[in-house]
C-alpha cells in the first residue's frame, strides 16, 4: 500500500464528515506513523474536546476515552474505511503516457461530491507523479463542467455527447497532451463516362462567385469512413450515380478552412456503374454530365490552379502517363488496426502488368 499523504488525510477527513458512525462528531486530521512502514496510516480524532489516537494496520492505538473499545472499531472500520475512501477518490485507470483517463462511466452526479472527489483525486494524482489526466463529461452531466473548469481543468474538445477536459499536472514540464483533432478529410469525385462526360454539380449554397458554377461532387468523409467508400457514397448521395472507386489522383492540403481547422481534400477517380441522375435537393441544385472539355472551359475552372492542374493530371491519367494511389487493406502489427493504406503499382508483381492499378478503365 503505498504511504499516506496529506491528501488522503484530506479524503479521511471528507469521509469522516460524511459518516457520522461511529465517529459521530468527530473531525480527523493527519497523523503519520513512521514507525509502522508502509501499510500504516495514523488518524487522529477529535470528538467532544478529547483528542484520540488511533491507528490501523498492525498496531492500536488509544482508546480509553472514547469510551469504547478503539480494536474492535479500528478493525470494524477498517474496511469501510478504505472503501469509502476509494470512493472519494474518481475512478480512474492509468494510460500509457504516465497519465490518468478518469471513468466517464462512475462519475457522481452531485457536484459537490464531483468538486470534493476531483480535488482529492488531483492531490492524489499528483503525489504519484502523474502526467497528464482526461476527464470526459457526458452531456447529462454538464453541471460538473464548471466544477472542472474551476479546478483548473481546460476544454480539450467535444462532441455531441461529451465535452472532454484535461489537465497538466507537472510545473516544471510542458505540456505534452496532443491537441484536438486538427483536419477535416474531403473528397471529390472525377467520374467520367465513355463518352467523355464528366460528372458535374451546381451547389444549392454557394458563394455568389461561385454561383452557377459546374463542379465535381464532393463532400466529407464521415467518422470512420474510408476515402475510397465516402467518395463513392457522396457521388451517389448527391447525384444519384453508382461508381467504383479506382484511385485517389491528388490531394489538395490547406489550412484555415473552417473553425481554424486543417483540410484535407482527396481528388478521386471513380468508374461510373449508372448514369441515371437523381439528385439530392438538400445540397444539390442541378447535376449532369457534361463533356469534359466543357467542364475545363469553365471560367472559374481554367482560372483555378487547383482545378486547373487536377484536371491536367486526370488527362494524363486517361493517357496512362500517370498513376494515381489505390487502396491496400493490411493490418499492422503496429497497432492491430485494419486500415488502407494508398500507393501505385506501376509495374505489379514480377513485371506482371495486370497488376498494376494504373491500367484500370474509367468507363
Ligand atoms: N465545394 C467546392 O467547390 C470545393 C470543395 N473542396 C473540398 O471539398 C471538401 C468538401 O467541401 P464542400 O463540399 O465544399 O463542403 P460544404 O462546405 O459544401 O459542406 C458540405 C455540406 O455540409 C452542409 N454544411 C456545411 N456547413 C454547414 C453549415 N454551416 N450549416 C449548415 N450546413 C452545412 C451542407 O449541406 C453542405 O452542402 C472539402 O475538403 C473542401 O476543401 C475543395 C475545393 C472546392
Amino acid at each position: 500500500m503505498d504511504s499516506v499523504s496529506i491528501s488522503e488525510v484530506t479524503v479521511f477527513r471528507g469521509l469522516m464528515h460524511g459518516i457520522r458512525q461511529p465517529f459521530s462528531g468527530a473531525t480527523i486530521s493527519p497523523k503519520f506513523c513512521s514507525s509502522k512502514g508502509e501499510g500504516s496510516r495514523a488518524i487522529t480524532s477529535n470528538a467532544s474536546n478529547t483528542k484520540s489516537q488511533f491507528v490501523y494496520g498492525e498496531s492500536l492505538a488509544t482508546t480509553a476515552d472514547l469510551g469504547y473499545k478503539m480494536n474492535a472499531v479500528n478493525l470494524k472500520n477498517r474496511t469501510l474505511i478504505s472503501s469509502v475512501k476509494e470512493k472519494l477518490l474518481l475512478d480512474a485507470y492509468d494510460d500509457e503516457y504516465g497519465g490518468v483517463v478518469v471513468d466517464h462511466e462512475k462519475l457522481p452526479s452531485n457536484p459537490n461530491a464531483f468538486t470534493s472527489m476531483l480535488r482529492n483525486s488531483l492531490s492524489d494524482w499528483r503525489r504519484k507523479g502523474k502526467k497528464g489526466i482526461w476527464l470526459k463529461l457526458p452531456v447529462e452531466q454538464s453541471e460538473l463542467v464548471p466544477v472542472a473548469v474551476k479546478e483548473g481543468f481546460e476544454y480539450h474538445h467535444a462532441e455531441k455527447g461529451y465535452v472532454m477536459l484535461t489537465y497538466w499536472i507537472p510545473e516544471e514540464e510542458p505540456c505534452m497532451l496532443p491537441g484536438n483533432a486538427s483536419h477535416q478529410v474531403g473528397v471529390g469525385g472525377f467520374v467520367l463516362n465513355r463518352h467523355k462526360e464528366v460528372l458535374v454539380v451546381q451547389e444549392k449554397y454557394c458563394t455568389s462567385s461561385n454561383a452557377g458554377l459546374w463542379k465535381l461532387p464532393t463532400g466529407f468523409i464521415n467518422e470512420s469512413e474510408e476515402i475510397f467508400s465516402g467518395a463513392v457514397r457522396e457521388v451517389k448521395e448527391e447525384t444519384g450515380v453508382d461508381s467504383e472507386f479506382l484511385e485517389v489522383i491528388a490531394f489538395r492540403h490547406a489550412h484555415n478552412v473552417a473553425f481554424e481547422k486543417s483540410d484535407l481534400f482527396f481528388i478521386c477517380m471513380l468508374k461510373p456503374l449508372s448514369d441515371k441522375i437523381i439528385i439530392d435537393n438538400l445540397e444539390i441544385k442541378a447535376a449532369k454530365w457534361m463533356p469534359l472539355v466543357e467542364f475545363v472551359e469553365q471560367p472559374m475552372i481554367k482560372g483555378d490552379k487547383m482545378f486547373k492542374r487536377v484536371i491536367e493530371i486526370c488527362e494524363a491519367r486517361l493517357r496512362h502517363r500517370y498513376c494515381g494511389l489505390s487502396p491496400h487493406r493490411l493490418v499492422s502489427t503496429f497497432d492491430g488496426r485494419p486500415s488502407s493504406l494508398y500507393y501505385n503499382v506501376v509495374d505489379g508483381d514480377d513485371n506482371d502488368a495486370s497488376q498494376s492499378n494504373c491500367t484500370a478503365d474509367f468507363y
